[in-house]
Formats: structure tokens, sequence, C-alpha cells
């Protein structure tokens, strides 16, 4: 059986109470912390840094926090963001100005590094670096905030990137980023997604399990058909 992660967005969370929102999620069955670092450079929005993440570490927070990095330069703030006890640190190739040194340094400083990809940024940035990659995630939604609807076109290049992830025969997690919610998240797993993060449809709702149960219960469905 194909192993699925849920990856709440705490982005949606509440910023006056990061802690305990984040803890709440954890409990309600989400597997990994997405962690939107966003520069008012890059993206047109302002968001955390890496002492926020030390606070989330120092509350109590263990599960696995995956920093995606809507930043411009990128190779400052990954000492940084390791030393705060990031697990996955992503960034956006064309922010960077040498995509393999970049996923070099995050793998030196002890994290699992990934590529992300906006709507319109082409899939040939994997090329030769394939090899460095332990996660790959997918925008489907333009980046910098919460609460906005997928994208379709995603659907075909989920598909075009598991295809690649499949002949490099590396184990390399592809996620999925934006407007990800219980009556959509089957279609994107179909589509060869293993990783979702959801945001708005988590933090939005009164009861975060009652959400992620829907969520696990629609990724089952789609579980008996991976072979
Ligand atoms: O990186 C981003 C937005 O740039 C996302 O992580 C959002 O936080 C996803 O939020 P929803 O679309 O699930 O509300």
């Amino acid at each position: 059986m194909k192993q699925f992660l849920l990856a709440p967005s705490i982005l949606s969370a509440d910023f006056a109470r990061l802690g305990e929102d984040t803890a709440k999620a954890l409990a309600a069955g989400g597997d990994v912390v997405h962690f939107d670092v966003m520069d008012n450079h890059y993206v047109p929005n302002l968001t955390m840094g890496p002492m926020v993440l030390k606070a989330l570490r120092d509350y109590g927070i263990t599960a696995p926090i995956d920093v995606h990095l809507m930043v411009k330069p990128v190779d400052e703030l990954i000492p940084a963001f390791a030393k705060a006890g990031a697990s996955y640190i992503t960034f956006h190739p064309e922010a960077s100005q040498h995509v393999d040194r970049t996923l070099q340094l995050i793998k030196e400083h002890g994290c699992k590094a990934g590529l992300v990809f906006n709507p319109a940024t082409p899939l040939s940035y994997l090329d030769y670096v394939m090899d460095k990659l332990d996660i790959i995630l997918l925008m489907s939604v333009n980046p910098g905030f919460g609460g906005q609807s997928f994208i379709p076109g995603t659907l075909d290049k989920l598909r075009q990137a598991r295809r690649l992830i499949d002949q490099s025969g590396y184990d390399i997690r592809l996620e999925v980023d934006g407007g990800v919610k219980i009556d959509n998240i089957g279609q994107i797993a179909a589509a060869g997604a293993d990783m979702f993060v959801a945001g708005s449809a988590i933090f939005g709702h009164p009861d975060y399990k009652k959400v992620i149960d829907a969520m696990r219960s629609e990724l089952e469905k789609v579980n008996g058909s991976f072979h």
C-alpha cells in the first residue's frame, strides 16, 4: 500500500496561538507541518522566519516540519532554518542562482531537499538534479496566499512529474499545495501525488479531525487502485 502524508499548512492557523493550533492539527491526524516562508519580494506576502520555527520546536512540536521557502535570494536562510529544526526545505528553482548548489547546501545542513514548481514553471528544472531530490512540490495555486482554488491543469503536471519520478528510480515524494479539499484530494492522489498540503480546508473548519479523517477516507479509496 502507498503511504500518503497529510501536511496541514499553518499559514491558515491562528498565529496568536500557533503552537497550540499546530499541535491540534497534528493530534487530529496531520503527519507533517507545512511551514510557508514568504518574504514580500518573491511573493506579495510576509510570514514566518526561523525564530517562529524554533518557537514551535520549543513548544514541543516533534513532527517533521516542511519548510517551503518563497524567498529570493534563497541560500542565506538555509542554515538558520536547519538550525531552528526544519526537516524538509524546499525552494523555487527560479529564485536560486545555482540550483544544484542550493540543493547541496540543504543536504549539508542535514535536511531533506526539494524543488517547488509554480503553476507556470516548467518541470525541465528537474533535469540533472533528480539524484539530489527528496521531494518535488507542485503548486496548484500561485504562491502567496491560502484559500485559493485548485488550478485543474495541475493534474496533468502531476501525472508528468509522477512519470519522471518513477522513471528515475529515486525515492522522491510528490507533494501538492493549494486548494486541496476533501472533494478533490482523491483525484489529486490518482494523478500521482503522495503528500498533500491543506491549509484553509483544515484550519477553516471547526473540527480538524473530521476534515483529516474525511481526506484519509478519500485517499483510502485511491489506495486500492495502486499496485
Ligand atoms: O504556499 C501556500 C500558498 O502560497 C500554501 O501552503 C497555502 O497555505 C495553501 O493553503 P490552502 O490553499 O490549502 O488554503
